[in-house]
């Protein structure tokens, strides 16, 4: 039986790949939050690793926070950079096929085209250039990884725009949503399948992967979806925002080309 380890395991992801996990019972799974492991400590994942080894590592650690991270970069780096670079040392020593989750907001978000895998990266903030070194430590590393870049990933677990509209929404608060940045909203739960697949189906197909659910809106156009499904398109205000201030700059589209 095939044996892997999720880190980061408290996060959207990472809960996310816990309640589908059920239906995967060729695998064995050990779910390790950040309290467990902390990918930035080498002694942290050496510990998780000393007794146990493991044919895959599924990494949902991360710092998330794209505001934030414009305040404070040392954080994003020291996660999204510093531990990778720690997880894909250890991987490679111990020969585990590291399948890490990366961005769209690696991309400037100039192209005005869906990303192919093979297009030059140029991120436009803190967040996507701590991912971005991050998926550069692996590549430099490793040879037997998948990196799977995602988008505006949702899901009933965890801090997401759906649940952020939503909530709005149920209050009854009158909404302002931008629409010029374009992207592709995924189901955090798709993602999850795909990666378990890329396991059961041992592929071989390493490297850079796009997966996202396929649909390409605006942050408005969402909302919109979000308000539709949840039967409050006629109870709230939607609005298109004219300024809508962030900290952060974002890229204007930011769609991944799942096919290469
Ligand atoms: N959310 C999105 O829209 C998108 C996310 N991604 C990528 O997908 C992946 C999963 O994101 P998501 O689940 O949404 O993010 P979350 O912020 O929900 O989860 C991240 C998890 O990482 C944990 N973590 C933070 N620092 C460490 C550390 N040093 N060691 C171990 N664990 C740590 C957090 O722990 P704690 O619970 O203690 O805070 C949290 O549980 C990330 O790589 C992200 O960059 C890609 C595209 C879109
Ligand atoms: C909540 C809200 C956001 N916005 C805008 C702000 C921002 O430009 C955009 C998206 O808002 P958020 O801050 O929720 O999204 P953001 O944190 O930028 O989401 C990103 O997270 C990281 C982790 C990723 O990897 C990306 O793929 C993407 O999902 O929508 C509004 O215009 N109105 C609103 O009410």
């Amino acid at each position: 039986m095939k044996s892997v380890l999720v880190t980061g395991a408290n996060g959207q992801f990472g809960k996310s790949i816990e309640k589908i996990a059920v239906n995967y019972p060729q695998l064995n799974f050990v779910f390790a939050t950040s309290s467990e492991l902390d990918i930035t400590s080498i002694e942290s994942i050496e510990k998780k690793l000393f007794n146990e080894s493991f044919s895959y590592l599924i990494n949902c650690a991360a710092y998330t926070d794209v505001e934030n991270s414009e305040k404070e970069p040392e954080k994003a780096y020291k996660v999204n950079a510093d531990g990778v670079k720690n997880l894909a040392l250890i991987c490679k020593k111990q020969h585990t096929v590291l399948i890490h989750v990366s961005t769209d907001y690696v991309f400037d978000g100039e192209k005005g085209a869906p990303y192919l895998v093979t297009d030059v990266t140029n991120p436009i903030n803190v967040y996507g250039a701590s991912k971005l070194k991050g998926e550069q430590h692996i590549e430099y590393l490793m040879d037997s990884y998948f990196i799977v870049r995602t988008s505006w990933l949702y899901s009933e677990f965890g801090k997401n725009f759906y649940k952020t509209i939503f909530q709005k929404a149920k209050e009854g608060a009158n909404l302002s949503v931008i629409d010029d940045q374009i992207g592709s909203p995924t189901h955090a739960g798709n993602l999850a399948e795909y990666i378990l697949n890329l396991i059961i189906d041992q592929s071989k197909s390493y490297g850079i992967h796009h997966f996202t659910d396929g649909e390409i809106l605006s942050w408005y156009g969402f909302a919109e979806k979000i308000l539709k499904e949840n039967g409050l398109a006629d109870k709230v205000q939607l609005e298109k925002a004219k300024n809508y201030r962030t900290f952060a700059r974002r890229p204007k589209y930011s769609v991944l080309e799942k096919h290469i």
